[in-house]
C-alpha cells in the first residue's frame, strides 16, 4: 500500500498498476541498469537526447489482443542511442522482433476496424447463435453481405485470433473463440458490443479530426484585409484554446454545448447510454467496494444517467436509498430503455449546475469531472460541499493518470476521447485531490482498482 500523494491513503497502490503497465513483457530496468548501459530515460537530464522507447504490450491491451510471446518477446525495452548515431547503427541495436515492429505497427492500423466492421455487421451474434461453424456463404446470406467481402473479413478475424477456421472438403468453415463469445457477441453479459458500436461510429469520426484538436488554431486567429493596394490591415483576434472539442468540424453542432451534440438524436442518445451502461458491468462491483460506504444512508448519483453503477451501489448497500440525477431527458429515456424488473433505484430529472441538487450524505460522481474544465468541476464541487451533510461526501469515479505520465495507457486514451469530444481531461489523483481541498473536501483516500476507473473518496 503505497502513499500516492501526500496526505493521502492509497488503498491498492499507484506503484502497482503502474508497475504492471510499465512493464507488460518488458522487463523493468531501473536507473542503476540503465546509466550502466548506456541506457537512459528521455528526461533524464544527463541522458543523451535521443532515445527509442517501445510501449507495444500497451498497443496489445488496447485492443484486448493475445499477448504472442513470439511476437513480442521479452528483453529491452528502452534502448540508449548516442547522438552521434546515424538510423543505420540505430539497426544495429535493435533486435530481429524490433525489426519486425512495422510490419506489427500495420496490421494494428487496421486491426481494430476489423473487430468494429464485424460487431457492426452481426457477425460474432450470429456465429454464437449458430451451433455449428459457418461457411463464408452462408455467414454472406445471414447478414446480407458479399460472399467475398465476407470470406475477406472472416479470414482477417482468424488472422488476429478472434475466429477459428478448418477447412473440410475444400469448404473454410468458421467458428467462434471464446473471447468472441464473451466479449464481442451482443448477449453476452460481459459484451463491450455498445462500447465498440460507439466507438466505431461516434468517437472514431471525432478522431479522425485528432490532428486539429490537436494544433493551435493559430491561422484562424489572424486575418489580413487587403483594403487597398497601399493599405494591408492585419487584425488580430485573441488566441483561441490550444485543442478544442471536434463536434463542429465533424458533426456540424456547436463545440460549447457537448451533450447537445452527444445527445443530437435519439439512436445517438441511446448508444451513448448503452456505452456508459455497459462500462459498469466491467467495472461496477470494484467501484462501489473500493472504500466501505455502509454509512452513507442516502446516496445520489449526480449525472447517473442508465442507473447502471447505482444499481451497482443499491446492491452492495441495500440499506441505503440510492437515487439518479440526470437531464430530463436522460432519466425519460433510462427509465424506458434501461429499467429493470426489481430496480430500488431512484429517478430525478435536474441539471446539476443550473438547478438545485438533493441533500444526501454521499454523492457520486462517475465520469463527470472529466467532461469539464476545472473553473466547472470546482462549481460543482462548491455545490455538493454546501449541499452536502457534515460528515457526509463525495465519491469521484474516474480513468486516473499515473503521476508519472506513464500511463495507464488507457486512460491517456481517454483523454484524448475527452478533447475530441467534450471540453474536459482525464487528470492524475493529485489534481482530484487539489480541487477537492480547494472546495473544502478532506480526508480524501485514493483507490486504484486495477480496472479502468479508479475511485476517490472525500469527505466533508
Ligand atoms: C460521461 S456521462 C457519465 C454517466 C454515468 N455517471 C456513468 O459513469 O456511467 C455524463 C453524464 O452526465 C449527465 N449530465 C451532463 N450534464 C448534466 C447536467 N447539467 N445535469 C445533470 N446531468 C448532466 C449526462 O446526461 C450523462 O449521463
Amino acid at each position: 500500500m503505497a502513499n500516492l500523494w501526500p496526505d493521502v491513503k492509497e488503498q491498492n497502490g499507484d506503484n502497482k498498476k503502474d508497475e504492471k503497465s510499465l512493464t507488460g513483457n518488458h522487463k523493468r530496468i531501473t536507473r542503476e541498469e540503465r546509466s550502466a548501459s548506456g541506457i537512459w530515460h528521455q528526461h533524464s537530464p544527463t541522458a543523451p537526447p535521443l532515445v527509442l522507447r517501445h510501449r507495444r504490450t500497451d498497443i496489445l491491451a488496447i485492443l484486448g489482443w493475445k499477448q504472442n510471446s513470439s511476437v513480442f518477446p521479452t528483453g529491452s525495452a528502452h534502448l540508449g542511442i548516442s547522438p552521434g548515431n546515424n538510423i543505420g547503427t540505430m539497426a544495429e541495436h535493435l533486435s530481429q522482433s524490433e525489426l519486425d515492429y512495422p510490419f506489427k505497427l500495420l496490421e494494428y492500423f487496421n486491426g481494430f476496424r476489423v473487430i468494429f466492421s464485424a460487431c457492426e455487421l452481426g457477425v460474432f451474434d450470429l456465429l454464437l447463435r449458430s451451433q455449428e461453424p459457418l461457411s463464408a456463404q452462408h455467414v454472406a446470406r445471414e447478414l446480407s453481405t458479399s460472399v467475398d467481402g465476407m470470406e475477406r473479413l472472416l479470414d482477417a478475424l482468424v488472422g488476429i485470433e478472434i475466429l477459428e477456421v478448418e477447412t473440410t472438403d475444400g469448404i473454410a468453415l468458421y467458428s467462434s473463440t471464446d473471447v468472441a463469445n464473451l466479449y464481442l457477441a451482443k448477449g453476452s453479459g460481459k459484451s463491450l458490443h455498445d462500447m465498440i458500436i460507439y466507438q466505431s461510429q461516434t468517437i472514431y469520426p471525432l478522431w479522425n479530426n485528432m490532428v486539429d484538436a490537436v494544433r493551435r488554431k493559430l491561422r484562424a486567429n489572424i486575418s489580413i484585409f487587403i483594403i487597398s493596394r497601399v493599405q494591408t490591415e492585419v487584425c488580430c483576434f485573441p488566441p483561441r484554446r490550444e485543442g478544442k472539442n471536434q463536434n463542429e468540424k465533424t458533426f456540424g453542432l456547436p463545440p460549447e454545448d457537448i451533450f447537445q451534440a452527444i445527445y443530437r438524436s435519439e439512436e445517438e442518445r441511446l448508444k451513448f447510454m448503452g456505452l456508459m451502461n455497459s462500462s459498469w458491468v466491467l467495472d461496477g462491483h470494484d467501484i462501489v467496494t473500493a472504500f466501505s460506504l455502509s454509512c452513507f444512508q442516502e446516496i445520489v448519483d449526480l449525472g447517473g444517467c442508465t442507473g447502471a453503477l447505482a444499481r451497482e451501489m443499491a446492491k452492495a448497500y441495500p440499506s441505503s436509498s440510492v437515487t439518479v440525477l440526470d437531464l430530463p431527458q436522460i432519466v425519460e429515456t433510462a427509465q424506458k430503455h434501461f429499467s429493470q424488473e426489481d430496480d430500488t433505484v431512484l429517478f430525478q430529472s435536474g441539471d446539476f449546475f443550473s438547478g438545485e441538487i438533493p441533500p444526501a450524505d454521499l454523492y457520486v460522481l462517475a465520469r463527470i469531472l472529466h467532461d469539464w474544465p476545472e473553473e466547472k468541476c470546482l462549481t460543482l464541487l462548491r455545490k455538493i460541499y454546501d449541499t452536502c451533510k457534515p460528515g457526509g461526501g463525495v465519491l469521484l469515479v474516474e480513468a486516473m493518470l499515473f503521476e508519472n505520465r506513464r500511463g495507464p495507457v488507457m486512460a491517456q486514451i481517454f483523454s484524448l476521447n475527452m478533447l475530441v469530444q467534450t471540453e474536459g481531461r482525464e487528470r492524475p489523483p493529485s489534481e482530484y485531490i487539489r480541487i477537492l481541498n480547494q472546495t473544502g473536501f478532506r480526508n480524501v483516500q485514493v483507490c486504484r482498482t486495477g480496472k479502468s476507473y479508479d475511485a476517490i473518496l472525500a469527505i466533508r
